[in-house]
């Protein structure tokens, strides 16, 4: 197995190469501005609510579904992280970075055994 394909060691880094290897290969660099990058983006996850839709609440784990149609899942949730990390690529943002430095200040917000005073802790109570 390559690098490329061995799923548990990906990286955002790795995605991030690939997507601008891609671009690049194509000369499409040009097309992946901020605004279509987060258009492209909206659209493929908007390809991705389409999977649930008018299913009713789906247990975890996705039990009872066809093969196919969980590929086709990985295909779009691919599809939204491919364009996110070439949206945070293209605007300079270091999307690991900021993600670990956004899980540090939810923990800050939202405290372990706290009852929070925000709609969603309200609706988790
Ligand atoms: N200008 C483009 C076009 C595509 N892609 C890449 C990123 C996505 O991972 C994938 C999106 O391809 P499609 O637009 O063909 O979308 P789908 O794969 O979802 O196909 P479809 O919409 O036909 O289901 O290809 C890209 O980087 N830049």
């Amino acid at each position: 197995m390559t690098k490329a394909t061995e799923g548990a060691s990906v990286t955002l880094d790795l995605l991030k190469e690939k997507m601008a290897e891609f671009a690049k290969e194509r000369n499409w660099d040009q097309f992946h501005s901020p605004r279509n990058l987060l258009l492209a983006l909206v659209g493929e996850v908007g390809e991705l609510s389409e999977i649930f839709q008018w299913r009713g609440e789906v247990p975890k784990g996705l039990p009872g579904w066809k093969e196919e149609d969980k590929v086709h899942l990985g295909e779009e949730l691919s599809d939204v992280l491919l364009y996110l990390v070439r949206l945070s690529d293209i605007c300079g943002i270091d999307l690991g970075k900021a993600a670990l430095r956004k899980v540090g200040l939810n923990a800050i917000k939202y405290p372990v055994g706290s009852k929070g005073s925000s709609k969603e802790t309200k609706q988790q109570q």
